[in-house]
């Protein structure tokens, strides 16, 4: 059986077709007196990609921990699958599947005891529609652990390791997937093939929430990037409008004469007109870069971070393709002055 017989289609599932599958409504959580979310409202869809970027202590494990019914928030409304997490029973809890970011217990176990084990748990919640667990096998082969079966946790390699987490994560066929910086410590081909295993779980309507720090890893897998700061929401589109909505500059890099000039700017065809234009030697160097997804998130981070204004049309353009609302004057903006730069 593969998986996709496995899983069947959410779209058969009752409760998938209005409820949204993650909703939080001015989710609050301060660990004493410390505020660490402040007011989160997100709505996630069923079979949406989403990635949660932040700085480090932005909350996203908290913000994760409180939808697994881990952590309870200290105010809000929150439901996962329809259901309030931290009174979710055991029927719900089966629905989820969860990627911590460090999972070191049963060491001395080997890899297919483990899935089988955790993979039992999950038996009873199995419906026709959606077969549970997940047959080992067919696992083990869609995480490229196929031929270390019989290996012992604490003999496998970092990633993986990372990959029998991703296995215990969604031994149960999950409906929703948590995973918390799935790729940490993985090498290039170990985070390409995750990346195929992700979208293939995710072409199965599974809605997915990951936390992540590397941007290629979010615009590869996202359909959607929701950043957080200061305990707020401050962007939430797709990658490619979080990119047009802080990228209107481009910069422009050229040689000449022995030095090298960096410039920003909103009209790179003006400006690159009248460097060419302008007396001079030959040019030894000329380039001109469209900013990427990574310099948008490190811009709205920045300009968050340093308190800087964005005005009504940047906050509509940040949180626009959700239809949220800005909540904050406050927040990110983008860098449209022009500076320039130069290097000898
Ligand atoms: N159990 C706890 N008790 C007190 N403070 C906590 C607790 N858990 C987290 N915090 C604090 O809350 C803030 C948010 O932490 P959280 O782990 O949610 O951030 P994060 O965005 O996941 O960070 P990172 O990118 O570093 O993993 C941090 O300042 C952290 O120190």
């Amino acid at each position: 059986m593969n998986m996709t017989t496995m899983l069947g289609s959410t779209r058969d599932v009752p409760s998938a077709a209005d409820t949204p599958a993650i909703e939080a409504r001015d989710l609050r959580m301060s660990y004493g007196s410390t505020d660490v979310l402040r007011g989160l409202d997100l709505t996630i869809g069923i079979g949406e990609v989403v990635a949660l970027l932040g700085p480090n202590g932005a909350g996203k494990t908290t913000t994760i921990e409180i939808l697994e019914g881990f952590r309870a928030p200290s105010a809000g409304h929150v439901r996962v699958l329809g259901v309030e997490p931290i009174g979710g029973q055991d029927t719900w809890r089966a629905d989820l599947g969860v990627v911590l970011q460090s999972w070191r217990d049963h060491s001395r176990w080997r890899v297919r005891e483990t899935l089988h084990h955790f993979g039992e748990f999950y038996r009873p919640y199995s419906t026709p529609e959606r077969p549970r667990p997940w047959p080992v096998d067919d696992l083990l082969a869609r995480v490229g652990l196929t031929g270390k079966e019989d290996r012992q946790i604490l003999k496998l390699s970092g990633g993986e390791r990372r990959r029998l987490d991703v296995a215990i994560g969604l031994v149960g066929a999950p409906r929703v997937l948590f995973l918390d910086e799935p790729t940490a410590g993985f090498d290039p081909q170990a985070r390409r093939d995750f990346h195929d295993l992700i979208r293939s779980v995710a072409d199965l309507d599974v809605t997915i929430l990951l936390t992540t720090h590397d941007l290629d890893e979010a615009e590869k897998l996202a359909d959607r990037i929701v950043v957080l700061a200061g305990g707020r929401i401050v962007a939430d589109g797709s990658p490619d409008a979080l990119r047009r909505a802080m990228s209107a500059t481009t910069e422009v890099r050229w040689g000449r004469d022995g030095a090298t000039h960096v410039h920003s700017t909103d009209d790179p065809a003006t400006y690159l007109r009248e460097v060419l234009n302008a007396p001079g030697g030959p040019f030894t160097d000329l380039e001109v870069r469209r900013a990427s997804l990574e310099d948008a998130y490190l811009s709205i981070v920045h300009r968050f971070e340093t308190g800087q204004e964005l005005d009504a049309h940047e906050a509509r353009a940040l949180l626009s393709s959700t239809g949220a609302t800005p909540r904050s004057s406050s927040t990110a903006g983008t860098t449209s002055d022009t500076t320039d730069g130069e290097h000898r």
